[in-house]
């Protein structure tokens, strides 16, 4: 296994975490075989396409410290990974698959990580009973931009970051947004684009919330769905 990527991060990469990282690995694997969490299978694939893929973004945003709610983790991407590298966030697992959730608390256990919550909830509900609760809201190939960001805006506090790590078709997804994320309290502040052999085009986006989001967001599912913001 190869972790030279990892050299481009801010962050160094220590043998405890290198060694949790691949226990990660082989549970993933292993649970794989039973149930299907992730397309991508291979141990080098999983390190960089996975793992590395998750941390990014933290070369332009300082996770340690904060808290972290993950949206549509799946098999804990990004959220599990980041508890592994920065300790210090807390981290709670927002994942509607129940079987995801009991492979996100097998992992917990196993490597016996403190300050990681799973919530085996849909997200649009969990952000309604938890107004402005998080530092950070963040998500990695679970929807569209414009249904992404009502989904989780109301959980997020005001002066927060909402991160949406995202791949190439990111300016068709800014266009269907049309600048609406205005309407929800959400400005864009940033974006960190990387051009790469391996993964292809990655884009995150950084979005800051300068006032607090109406009561009205999120609204239901089925609605948010019909008729996405800047539809
Ligand atoms: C394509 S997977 C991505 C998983 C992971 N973030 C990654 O990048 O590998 C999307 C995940 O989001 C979950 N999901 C989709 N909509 C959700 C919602 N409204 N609330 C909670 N989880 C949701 C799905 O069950 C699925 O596991």
């Amino acid at each position: 296994m190869n972790w030279d990527r990892f050299k481009d991060l801010k962050i160094e990469l220590n043998e405890k975490q290198k060694e949790n990282l691949i226990k990660y690995k082989n549970i993933l694997q292993e649970e794989n075989k039973i149930h299907n969490l992730t397309a991508i299978t291979e141990d080098q694939e999983i390190i960089d396409k996975h793992f590395y893929d998750s941390l990014i973004f933290t070369n332009e945003f300082n996770p340690g410290g904060l808290s972290i709610l993950d949206i549509g983790t799946g098999a804990g991407f990004p959220g599990m990974v980041l508890k592994i590298m920065f300790p210090s966030a807390k981290i709670y697992l927002v994942e509607s698959n129940g079987k995801k959730i009991n492979f996100l608390k097998k992992v917990i256990k196993e490597l016996s990580l403190k300050d990681i919550w799973t919530l085996n909830v849909r997200a649009e509900e969990y952000s309604v009973e938890n107004r402005e609760k998080f530092d950070v809201i963040i998500s990695r190939a679970m929807a569209p931009l414009n249904i992404l960001l009502e989904v989780g805006v109301q959980a997020l506090k005001v002066e927060g970051t909402f991160i949406c790590l995202k791949s190439k078709n990111v300016n068709n997804e800014l266009d269907d947004l049309n600048g609406k994320e205005k309407k929800i309290g959400l400005v864009l502040k940033g974006k960190q684009e990387l051009r790469d052999e391996v993964l292809g085009e990655r884009n995150n986006l950084f979005y800051k919330k300068n006032k607090p989001t109406p009561l009205e967001y999120p609204r239901l599912y089925s609605q948010i769905r019909k008729r996405p913001l800047g539809k």
